[in-house]
């Protein structure tokens, strides 16, 4: 028997959206559901296929070994931090030590530096990124003499990162946004690999060029920030009943890169494969999560790319194991922090839960 994926996703919607499940009817439908989606049949049929997190986070996590020196476990950038914004790149950056880099950096405007620093000593922050209102009265050619003397400063420290993170708590300022295009151009040349999150996915989906065919690149919007990118290069509203087959396409419209959808499900996809990570996090939704996930994406992308030197490495694409890792032990940490905090877990509880979390799957020794 053939029964389409949209015909038990209609069921599950009836008895889940049904009010009270004691009839008979619902008992009923309920136990198609279950009956189908169970079979054979159904689960070949299905277009993604819920990802082993535990396992890749095994993977891809190295051992710790005394024989390797700084900077080999993974040195990130986190380019963003803004007047507004100074919690989002401090998220991002801390979590990637917290899951086991060893060296993290923040490249933010001269405003956001100070508080940046003020929240860790662990980071290293480089106030060089300006923003429209501090060189307003400049001539054009003084503005274009601030833009190379920026990009000089992220430019020579570019090819000793493993990845960066462009764009949480970025804003949207033009000057800057066009100072962060340079920056992702600089980083393509070097073969650096990047995610973008945030304001970046704001900047990336007017300009589509700037990650166009980069397999490098990892794209991890939110709702809002997914919604905006299906309707600039799909030029159609998003469609749920097709989650998976939409992402597919956007991925390869935008030339095989890696996108994490956010949600419910974390789906993942680079225009070939849909995977999903859908174990259980949190009902919390409190801001800050997703920076978490970009600074885990970036270490576990830069973990799955030096395994590629291994012969016996997995196949799979590092950004497709990097978003895997990340989103799973995203999950679990804030499940684990929601069991200790409830109402008020925030996301600095989250972050305090990486390692113990990681821990549980990968033992340091
Ligand atoms: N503690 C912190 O520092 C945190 C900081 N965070 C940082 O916040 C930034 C935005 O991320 P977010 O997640 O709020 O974006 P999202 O869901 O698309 O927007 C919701 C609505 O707001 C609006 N809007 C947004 N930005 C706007 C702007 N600059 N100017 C004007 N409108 C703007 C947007 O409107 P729209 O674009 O749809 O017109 C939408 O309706 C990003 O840098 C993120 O990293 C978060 O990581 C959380 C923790
Ligand atoms: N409805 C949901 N149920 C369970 N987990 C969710 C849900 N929505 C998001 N998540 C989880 O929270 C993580 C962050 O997603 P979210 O959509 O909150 O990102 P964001 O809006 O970019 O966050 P930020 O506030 O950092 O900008 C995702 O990896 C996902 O696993
Ligand atoms: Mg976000």
């Amino acid at each position: 028997m053939l029964v389409k994926p949209s015909i038990i996703s209609g069921l599950v919607r009836l008895t889940s959206h049904s009010p009270s499940s004691s009839s008979s009817v619902l008992r009923r439908q309920e136990f198609l559901v279950r009956t189908l989606c169970g079979s054979p049949i159904i689960r070949a049929m299905s277009s993604t296929s819920e990802a082993d997190a535990e396992s890749v986070l095994r993977t891809v996590t190295p051992s710790l070994d005394l024989k390797r020196h700084k900077g080999q476990a993974g040195k990130i950038a986190v380019i963003g931090g803004c007047r507004e914004y100074t919690g989002a790149p401090y998220f991002a950056a801390i979590s990637a030590l917290k899951i086991g880099a060893d060296l993290s950096h923040v490249f933010c405007t001269k405003d956001a530096a100070p508080v940046i620093k003020s929240y860790s000593p662990e980071l290293i922050v480089h106030p060089v990124l300006e923003e429209s209102y501090s060189i307003s009265q400049l001539s054009e050619e003084d503005k274009r003499e601030v833009q190379d003397k920026v990009l000089g400063e992220v430019g020579k420290w570019m090819e000793r990162f493993d990845c960066l993170v462009i764009g949480p708590g970025l804003g949207r300022d033009p000057f800057l946004l066009e100072c962060v295009s340079i920056i992702m151009l600089l980083a393509k040349k070097s073969n650096v690999p990047f995610v973008i999150d945030g304001d970046g996915l704001f900047l990336v989906t007017n300009s589509i060029d700037l990650v166009h065919s980069y397999p490098l690149a990892v794209l991890t919007p939110n709702v809002n920030e997914y919604k905006r990118l299906v309707q600039k290069v799909l030029n159609c509203e998003v469609d749920e009943q097709n989650a998976e087959d939409q992402l597919r396409s956007l991925a390869k419209q935008i030339g095989g890169v890696t996108i994490l959808r956010k949600g419910k499900s974390d789906l993942i996809s680079n225009g070939e494969t849909v995977k999903s990570v859908s174990i259980y996090g949190s009902p919390r939704r409190c801001g800050g999560q997703g920076d978490i996930l970009s600074g885990g994406v970036a270490v576990f992308l830069s973990w799955a790319q030096q395994l590629k030197s291994d012969p016996e490495s997995p196949s799979e694409n590092p950004a497709i194991l990097g978003c895997i890792a990340a989103s799973g032990l995203l999950r679990k940490a804030a499940s684990l922090a929601f069991t200790k905090h409830k109402r008020s877990t925030l996301t600095s509880d989250i972050i305090e839960c990486l390692g113990e979390s990681l821990e549980d799957i990968c033992p340091a020794s």
